[in-house]
């Protein structure tokens, strides 16, 4: 069953093109991919689909239901969670309390809400840190309290903008396992990632995008393997 549809999208901002008659459909389960050169236009299509930006053109569905257009907080309530590429906590508040904020998406009383704040925060590994402020994190640690400020509004499909980027091997190993188990606990996941041998690991399914336009979708296996997203985004080191 599909869980977000995408059909024929388009933005321009002035002369530029970002999405370009943009058409896919993510399953429900899935960890899907989506990568591409930098400016191709990836975090604009997150933006359209949770809202921040309004398409030019075209339809977003999500769990049956039109969503184009609609403003972020209404598609946080529908279920639609997202992390940003440059990450924003209140930084003079703790883990916990950033956590919370989320969780007031889904509650209004605060007993519950750090219940859940709590939960999730043990789930990505900060559970030692709760009371830590944010600006005193580690990149690694505001990578896992980003996810966790999304986790906290209890997602249906979780939107992940480069959530590995800056992390050393080792930290990538232990995400990769860590967004597993998200989707595993039945959350489906769209991830921007330029760390490919995390692609490889976690995704089913991959598209790649090239001056808003999709040039390729497939297993990572296929699209590694074509010769277009080769020239346009991997370069020959890929190439086997
Ligand atoms: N709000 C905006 N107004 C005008 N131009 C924008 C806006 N947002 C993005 N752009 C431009 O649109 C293009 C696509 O940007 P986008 O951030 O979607 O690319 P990306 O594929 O996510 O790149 P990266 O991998 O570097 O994050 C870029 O040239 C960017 O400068």
């Amino acid at each position: 069953m599909s869980l977000l549809e995408i059909n024929n999208l388009n933005k321009k901002f002035g002369g530029l093109t970002v999405t370009k008659d943009f058409t896919i459909t993510v399953k429900q389960g899935q960890i899907f991919g989506v990568i591409g050169p930098n400016g191709a236009g990836k975090s604009s299509l997150f933006n359209q689909i949770s809202g921040y930006i309004k398409p030019d053109s075209g339809r977003i569905i999500f769990n049956g239901k039109e969503i184009t257009g609609l403003p972020p907080y209404i598609l946080c309530k529908e279920g639609i969670g997202r992390t940003f590429q440059i990450v924003k906590p209140f930084g003079s508040k703790t883990v916990l309390y950033n956590v919370a904020v989320g969780a007031f998406a889904r509650t209004s009383s605060r007993t519950e809400a750090l219940k859940r704040a709590k939960q999730v925060v043990e789930q990505v590994g900060l559970g030692t840190r709760m009371d830590v402020l944010a600006k005193n994190l580690t990149i690694v640690d505001r990578k896992r309290l980003e996810l966790a400020k999304a986790l906290a509004t209890q997602p249906k499909l979780l939107l992940l903008d480069e959530i590995l980027a800056g992390l050393t091997p080792s930290e990538v190993d232990e995400a990769v396992e860590l967004i597993r188990s998200i989707r595993d606990s039945g959350v489906t996941i769209v991830m921007i990632e330029h760390v490919m041998r995390a692609v490889m690991a976690l995704c089913e399914h991959v598209v790649v995008i090239n001056y808003g336009e999709k040039i390729a979708e497939g297993t990572p296996e296929e699209v590694t393997k074509n010769p277009d997203v080769i020239s346009a985004y991997l370069g020959d080191e890929h190439a086997s």
